[in-house]
């Protein structure tokens, strides 16, 4: 299908998990969909938002019942409910107001407030935000919107790193004037914007603004210009780490668990903003509704990287190192490139020489200082030494994997002889 000699696969109902003809007429797709199409954007997943004048659920219910479809009912009261299918998540909404402009003025951005009607193949663009899409600019419907839902003031940054797009000059002053509005709004949904921008490498950029218009005030009160300075090094850090060690920057890229979206690059970012002191840290990622892994990677990377100022360090402190930080090691190499302005001070890849020995470990899964694997169990110890279980007992183990790291040990019968001689001691 085509629109004036354009073709957008997500609004082709062909390409959608269910028929046309469960829609009534009218219906109409729009925001994300919609605008993303128009701008030639693939999206890995379809995500469409449909708008029904009246009867949305019944419509949901309808669909996701003929299609053995999930069926959510998001918000009763304003009729809204969400269909979701193996490769697609489709939400209906009853029309806001009393007609489909009405609806699309109470939305955020000019470019999210175009419907298309897919009965029909027309474009509904009464605030013109194709031309707002074709000029790549985030636009305000109104500052009236903008402050009946404030977390719009977070999206236009999120989107503008999204899109690669500019905020109108108007918008992002309205923006900065509701600023301290933003405290209204529930943390969580906060949390989910910065992370967007935490992990786009536009964003950096863009938080950087958000945070000039007074919109992180609230969430980062101890964030200074040299923190931000922090942030954008670890964006040049990035660069060179894709650039000269692929292995180690698909580590930065990995989440801090399955659970958790953060990836270990997010980590050392969000380390930049919060305040240097872990205690305080803990209480503004709290507020934020951080998850309590990502809370302790950041705090202990923030513990750990001061460690890192001597790159050289002994196998048996490369060891305890190692011990220390666990899977947050990645994090921790970034802030201590960033922090020992080994960056700037040297060109290309000679910043990262300096750890390259530590990382080259962490990568190695057979290195026995950075993955240490146990030659014999504290169980085995106790009935071998003839003790009984103690601290002094944790103490040998460490000895016997510091020794095992170091090469001098390699056989349950070696770590026995070690203990004795140690006990002995
Ligand atoms: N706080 C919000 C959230 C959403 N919307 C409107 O609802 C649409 C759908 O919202 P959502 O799916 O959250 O965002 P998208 O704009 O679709 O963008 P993306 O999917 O990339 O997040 C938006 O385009 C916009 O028209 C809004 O006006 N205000």
């Amino acid at each position: 299908m085509t629109i004036h000699g354009l073709i957008y696969p997500t609004l082709v109902p062909d390409n959608w998990p269910f028929g046309l003809e469960w829609l009534p007429q009218p219906a109409y797709i729009v925001g994300g969909a919609v605008r993303d199409a128009l701008l030639g954007r693939t999206r890995e997943y379809l995500d469409l938002d449909f708008i029904i004048p009246s009867g949305a659920v019944a419509v949901a219910q309808a669909i996701a019942r003929h299609y053995q479809a999930g069926f959510v009912l998001l918000d009763p009261q304003r009729q809204i409910a969400r269909v979701v299918f193996p490769q697609a998540t489709v939400d209906f909404a009853q029309q806001e107001g009393d007609s489909l402009e009405t609806d699309l003025h109470r939305r955020d951005f000019t470019i999210n407030a175009i419907a298309y009607n897919p009965h029909t193949a027309e474009i509904i663009d009464p605030l013109q935000g194709r031309t707002d899409l074709k000029q790549g600019i985030l636009r305000m419907v109104s500052a009236a919107n903008l402050k009946d839902d404030p977390l719009r003031l977070m999206r236009a940054y999120r989107q503008a790193a999204q899109l690669d797009f500019t905020i109108e000059p108007t918008t992002q002053a309205t923006i900065q004037t509701l600023a301290s509005y933003i405290t209204e709004v529930a943390a969580e949904r906060v949390r989910v914007e910065i992370n967007y921008l935490l992990a786009n490498p536009q964003g950096t950029f863009w938080l950087r603004k958000a945070a000039e218009n007074n919109l992180l005030a609230p969430f980062f009160p101890n964030a200074t210009l040299e923190s931000w300075e922090k942030l954008a090094k670890v964006e040049i850090v990035a660069a060179l780490i894709a650039q000269n060690s692929p292995h180690f920057s698909r580590e930065l890229q990995k989440s801090v668990r399955d659970t958790v979206k953060t990836t270990w690059l997010g980590i050392a970012k969000l380390a930049c903003l919060v305040h240097p002191h872990t205690e305080l840290a803990e209480i503004e990622l709290q507020k934020l509704t951080y998850s309590r892994a990502e809370i302790k990677a950041v705090t202990t990377a923030l513990q750990l990287f001061p460690q890192l100022k001597s790159a050289h360090k002994s196998v048996r402190e490369q060891y305890f190192f190692f011990q220390e930080a666990g899977n947050v090691f990645a994090a921790t190499i970034i802030l201590a490139l960033v922090d020992n302005n080994l960056v700037s001070a040297m060109p290309g890849d000679q910043s990262l020489r300096v750890y390259a020995p530590l990382i080259s470990r962490y990568l190695n899964p057979d290195d026995l200082v950075a993955h240490p694997t146990k030659i014999i169990s504290g169980d085995e110890l106790i009935i071998a030494l003839n003790i009984s279980p103690s601290p002094k007992l944790g103490e040998l183990l460490t000895e016997i994997a510091v020794a095992q790291a170091e090469g001098k040990i390699s056989t349950p019968e070696e770590a026995i002889a070690l203990a004795q001689s140690l006990l002995v001691d």
